[in-house]
């Protein structure tokens, strides 16, 4: 299950991915915003790295205006991997590398066709589990 979320600035890009998902057959949960009255990115935010953080679903992916807001907040939530992601290479790497476990990005800075691109590399590449991936991994999770 794959959790989703935005801000009005989000919701048309968010629409688009519901319809790749769908078409993919890969189930979600839309955690709002439902339309393109303007509203606060936090929230959604939070929602998702909760649902992402609490195991209800697998993965999250977050779209805001620039994905920098939502990203941001999700980062708050312990155990949450954000990253914001307007190419192919990072969404790559991302999982490769750093296990993220939410993809963040900007509704007003990808259009569809790149952000579906990226969508499908971010879900569809595995973590590495090298050794010194997992070693810095841990030394996010610790208090600083
Ligand atoms: O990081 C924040 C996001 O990009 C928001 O989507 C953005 O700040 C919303 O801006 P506005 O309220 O001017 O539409």
């Amino acid at each position: 299950m794959i959790a989703l979320g935005s801000d009005h600035g989000g919701y048309e890009l968010k629409q688009e991915i519901k319809q790749y998902l769908e078409d993919q057959k890969l189930e979600y949960k839309d955690f709002g915003s439902y339309n393109e009255e303007a509203c606060d990115y936090p929230v959604y935010a939070k929602a998702v790295a909760h649902a992402v953080a609490d195991g209800e679903c697998e993965k999250g992916i977050l779209i805001c205006g620039t994905g920098i807001g939502i990203s941001i907040t999700a980062n708050k939530v312990k155990g949450i991997r954000a990253a914001l992601c307007s190419d192919c290479f990072s969404a790559e790497a991302t999982r490769l590398h750093n296990d993220a476990n939410i993809l963040a990005m900007g509704g007003r800075v990808v259009g569809p066709g790149l952000a579906v691109k990226i969508v499908d590399t971010f879900l569809h590449t595995e973590f590495s589990g090298d050794e010194r991936h997992m070693r810095r991994i841990r030394q996010i999770e610790e208090d600083i």
